[in-house]
């Protein structure tokens, strides 16, 4: 691994996890992840801000042996959770006199998740402030970015904001610094779709409070640096607004075919009435992928058959991942076909009490759809155009 400057006396010391395949077992990782880690050292202190997941010790702690830091007197813990802690309690034997500054939530929980010693953490409320010599450190209180005890440093003689898991993104990567890919956009889209999601008003809420501090530079704990962090804010903006896209997303699974040429017949007449679609096999998709369309989407139609008298169990699967993302919809509908009876639409509709989406009326038909059975579905295309264009999407 390698310490690069990002601005003098601030650099990045964390490590790249070029290989890792999935987060959590929340997400895939297509392009692996990072966790990022900075020192700062001011004219008579020096910071570390947060560390990297246990296992990358060794990585980390030659990062720092070749930023040739003589002594470290903060370790900064802006998010408790293992991926950005998991080298703390190594950290603390190393560095003796070192104190922990963090939330006090976040000593609860690392002092319980990682049997940290109380007596060497520091509590800091929000905008506390801790004087390094010529750089100060302020912390803000962030909480549920996005686990309760978050927080975020900020320099203000360098305008640079470490701001833990907000802005992250999995993506390995040699460049230090954002590039304004279309992967690195992607990664952040992934990375937000699935952990910010769920708290999208605190998001607008802190994007506005960031955007007050005119940051010239994000650095977040993964994925790329943004030293022009103006593509980013821009970004988060747009996914935690309130208004979604001209999108209808439609997951289903289909066993014999019949869901699937429902699902079909839909697609085909959103497409016609000038509606985006994108249908989603559930026996072949990322979830990951769906978690980033619904950041979009402003119409969720779920396609199951029953089985064993309820929802098949991807779709059962695919409605609980809806109900806790709480993404921005504000329509949904169930289609499918069953055989003999159950209780799949309901099933679905209770499994999503999160959803403040309005329930539109189901198409649920016996056996393979006819002629007649898909005509619903014209209608169930015509209420979601009327419904778009109550929203001026169309
Ligand atoms: C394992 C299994 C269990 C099923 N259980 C039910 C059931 O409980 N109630 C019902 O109405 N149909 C049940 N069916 C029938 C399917 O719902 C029916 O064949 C439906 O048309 C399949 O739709 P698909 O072609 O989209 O998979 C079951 C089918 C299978 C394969």
């Amino acid at each position: 691994m390698v310490v690069r400057e990002i601005l003098p006396g601030i650099s990045s010391v964390g490590v790249i996890d070029w290989h890792r395949l999935a987060f959590d077992d929340l997400m895939e990782l297509p392009d692996g992840t990072s966790y990022n880690a900075y020192v700062v050292q001011g004219s008579e202190k020096t910071a570390l801000i947060d560390t990297v997941e246990a296992g990358f010790d060794e990585e980390y702690v030659t990062n720092l042996i070749r930023a040739k830091l003589d002594s470290v007197d903060y370790i900064i813990a802006n998010h408790a959770e293992q991926d950005h802690s998991g080298a703390l309690p190594l950290l603390l034997e190393l560095y003796p006199m070192a104190t922990v500054v963090t939330t006090e939530k976040g000593k609860d929980l690392l002092c319980s998740m990682l049997l940290i010693d109380d007596e060497r953490i520091l509590v800091a409320e929000d905008r506390d402030s801790l004087d390094l010599g010529d750089k100060t450190l302020v912390f803000y209180s962030m909480p549920w970015v996005h686990w309760p005890e978050t927080m975020v440093t900020w320099v203000p003689e360098d305008r640079i904001l470490f701001s833990c898991d907000l802005f992250g993104a999995h993506l390995a990567c040699s460049s230090l610094f954002a590039d304004g890919s279309s992967r690195l956009q992607e990664a952040a889209k992934r990375y937000y779709a699935v952990i910010m999601q769920p708290f999208r008003s605190k998001i607008q809420e802190y994007v506005e409070q960031v955007e007050s501090l005119n940051p010239a530079v994000i650095a977040p704990s993964h994925g790329p640096v943004y030293n022009n962090p103006s593509a980013i804010l821009s970004l988060y903006r747009e996914w935690s607004s309130d208004e979604g896209k001209n999108l209808v997303v439609i997951p289903f699974v289909s066993m014999h075919h019949s869901t699937k040429w429902m699902v079909e017949r839909l697609t085909d007449a959103l497409i016609q009435r000038g509606i985006d679609v994108r249908p989603y096999d559930l026996g072949t998709s990322s979830t990951g992928t769906i978690a980033m369309d619904l950041i979009d989407a402003t119409t969720i139609v779920i396609g199951s058959p029953t089985v064993h008298f309820g929802p098949h169990p991807k779709a059962a699967n695919i409605a609980f991942l809806t109900n806790i993302l709480k993404p921005k919809a504000r329509y949904a509908a169930v289609i499918g076909s069953f055989g003999w009876g159950g209780k799949t639409v309901q099933t679905l509709g209770e499994m999503m009490p999160k959803l403040e989406a309005e329930m539109l009326e189901p198409v649920y038909i016996k056996g393979k759809p006819g002629e007649q059975e898909l005509v619903a579905i014209t209608v169930l295309a015509d209420e979601i155009y009327k419904r778009h264009q109550d929203n001026h999407l169309v």
